[in-house]
Order: C-alpha cells, then structure tokens, then sequence
C-alpha cells in the first residue's frame, strides 16, 4: 500500500464512518460525479413518416421515423444531454453483399441527420457510427473475400461512407469496424474533402462480446450475422494488453476520442486506457446491459433507477469521460 495510505492513521483514532454519517458530509467527500454532460444516447431509426416500433429485448426502446427522432432528440436538448448517436434499422430490401446503400448520400442515416441538425443545429452533437453492418446482407461490419472479412477493401469504402455522413452533417465520425488503419485513412479522407472540423470518436477497444445481441435485433441484422461471429476482427474478450494497443494506434491516427465497449463487464479497459494515455475515453454501456438491467428491473428483482445511477456512476469512477446508454434520457430527467 502506498505511503501515503499508511500515514492515515487507523482505528480507534481513525474511523472512516465518520465521513459517511451525514448526507451533507458523504456529498462534500464524493470523489466521482455523474452529470447529464457525461450523457450520449443511442438512438434507432426506422423507415416511415410516423412509426414508433418497439425493440423487445430493449423494454422500453423503440426504433423512431425520423420525424420522432427529431422531437426525440429535441427532448434531450431541452435536458442538455450534449450528443446522440443515429442509428439505421436499415430495410431488409436494402442490404447487399456489396453494402452500397451505406454510400447512398440519401440513406436512412443521412436524412435522419439532416433532419436532426436542421432542427438543432449546434445545440446537440450528433454521432454515427462507421461500418457495414446495418448494410450487409451477411451480418459483418466488412466486404467478404473468400469467406474472410477484408481490410484495406473494406476500409476505403468506409471512408466513402464516413464522407457521405459527414456531408449530411454528422459531428462525430465514430469508426466501430476495428479494421486495422481505419482512422489514419478516414481522417485523411474527410480532412481532403474539406471535413478538418469532424471527429473521430474511434471504437478504439471494441471486443467481440455476447452482449450485443439485442442491439442487433433493433437494427435488424441478427437475422443477416445467423452463426456467424466477429471474432477476426473485434478483440478478444480475454485481452487487456491488446487493448492498449489499439487504442494506441487509433490515437496515433488521430482519433480526438476512444471508446470501450462493451462498458459494465469492461471497466478495468476503462481504467488501464484512461490512465495510459489520458485522452477523452468514453465507455458504450450496450445492448445486453441495458436488457440485463431493464429485465431484473421488470420483475421487481432490482431498483431501475438506482441501479442504472449506480452503473452510470461506476464508468465515471473507472475514468471514463462520457457513457454511450440507452438510459441518457431517463438519467438525464433523474440528474436534473
Ligand atoms: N456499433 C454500435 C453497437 O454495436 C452497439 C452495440 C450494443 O448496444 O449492443
Ligand atoms: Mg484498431
């Protein structure tokens, strides 16, 4: 233990319930604070001029036309939540192989945030992630060769995809791929199209986790993925280390932010990224956490409300800046 931890003193002149037996004195020696500003809230998109769809495994998450999406996001303005990530539940119809709807400038993605920034404007941060998935026919975040999810293939249409989002005036690029070099070639492509104002919020640490399973149900690509998995390109779940160097090489490419994801499970990330390189580090608090939690909640077996405090919190003790959650409104509604 550290010296200075020793020179504390100890019991009986020592008694650390002292500090904890008032409200007022637990407040005034509170080391770690959750705000609505460490708020970003994922929202879904779905085709349509009023739909409001319902995601069973995400109670209380529904996918939203845009139309509600805008009056959505108007809510979390008024809250002061400072970013929202859009994403599509892109029709079954529309998704290939190949993925070209994902570089279609009239995309679901790209309306949603014209839409969304011609209503807020600057008032709220809009993010969208970069990567295939909701646009491929097979489920994987890439072009497929052979069976294999390819890189440098993969890569340069992302970077027609990080263009078409950031043309329709997306903030935050937020690459959630894990090809290799994807934001070194990202960065280059938006700063060559006139983008020098865009981050990268890079999905830097993005494991191949069993808890995002109802996050594909909402976009709809459980059904594309079928058996398949993620594991030759997202991290493995056993790996710490490997996470550091990812993130290294994503800062090095110049992403402005990084992010760990999943979040509960991953705190340790968290920790070992924020200390290591001290750069703005946000946490994505998934699908399958929210489901978790939600579903206990349902069946009277935990406190929704202070449980998702509880959580939100313990990413701002593990170092983390800001948390991605399904829960940002209802925790924004319960900080004010
Ligand atoms: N790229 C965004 C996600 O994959 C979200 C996963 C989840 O919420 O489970
Ligand atoms: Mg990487």
């Amino acid at each position: 233990m550290a010296d200075s931890h020793c020179t504390m003193g100890s019991y009986p002149q020592t008694r650390l319930r002292r500090l904890r037996r008032n409200d007022w004195s637990r407040r005034l020696v509170q080391e770690n604070h959750l705000s609505v500003n460490d708020l970003i809230w994922p929202l879904f998109i779905c085709e349509g001029s009023s739909n409001r769809e319902p995601i069973p495994s995400m109670p209380g998450v529904e996918r939203l036309a845009i139309s509600l999406a805008v009056e959505a996001v108007g809510e979390a303005v008024a809250l002061g939540i400072p970013a929202v990530a859009l994403f599509p539940a892109t029709p079954a119809e529309k998704k290939t192989p190949e993925c070209e709807e994902a570089v279609n400038g009239e995309n679901l993605i790209c309306r949603a945030v014209r839409a969304v920034k011609s209503a807020h404007g600057d008032r709220i941060g809009v993010i969208c992630d970069v990567a295939l998935d909701p646009y491929s026919s097979h489920g994987q975040d890439g072009l497929i060769r052979d069976g294999y999810v390819v890189n440098d293939e993969t890569v340069a249409m992302l970077c027609r995809q990080a263009i078409v989002q950031a043309e329709a005036g997306c903030d935050i690029i937020a690459p959630s791929d894990m090809m290799d070099g994807r934001v070194a070639a990202i960065r280059g492509a938006l700063d060559e199209a006139g983008f020098l104002d865009v981050q990268i919020m890079a999905y830097a640490a993005k494991y191949a986790s069993a808890f995002y399973g109802p996050f594909r149900d909402a976009v709809g690509s459980s059904a594309n993925l079928g058996s398949g998995d993620k594991r030759t390109y997202q991290m493995d779940v056993a790996n710490s280390d490997e996470a550091l160097r990812e993130v290294a090489l994503d800062i090095e490419e110049g992403a402005d932010s990084v992010m760990v994801k999943p979040g509960m499970p991953y705190l340790d990330i968290v920790r070992r990224v924020k200390d290591s390189f001290g750069v703005p580090t946000f946490a994505y608090q998934v699908s399958g956490e929210y489901a978790m939690l939600s579903a206990a909640a349902e069946r009277g077996w935990l406190d929704r409300e202070k449980v998702m405090l509880e959580s939100l919190l313990a990413f701002k003790r593990a170092g983390a800046d800001g948390i991605l959650t399904y829960f940002a409104l209802e925790a924004a509604k319960l900080l004010h």
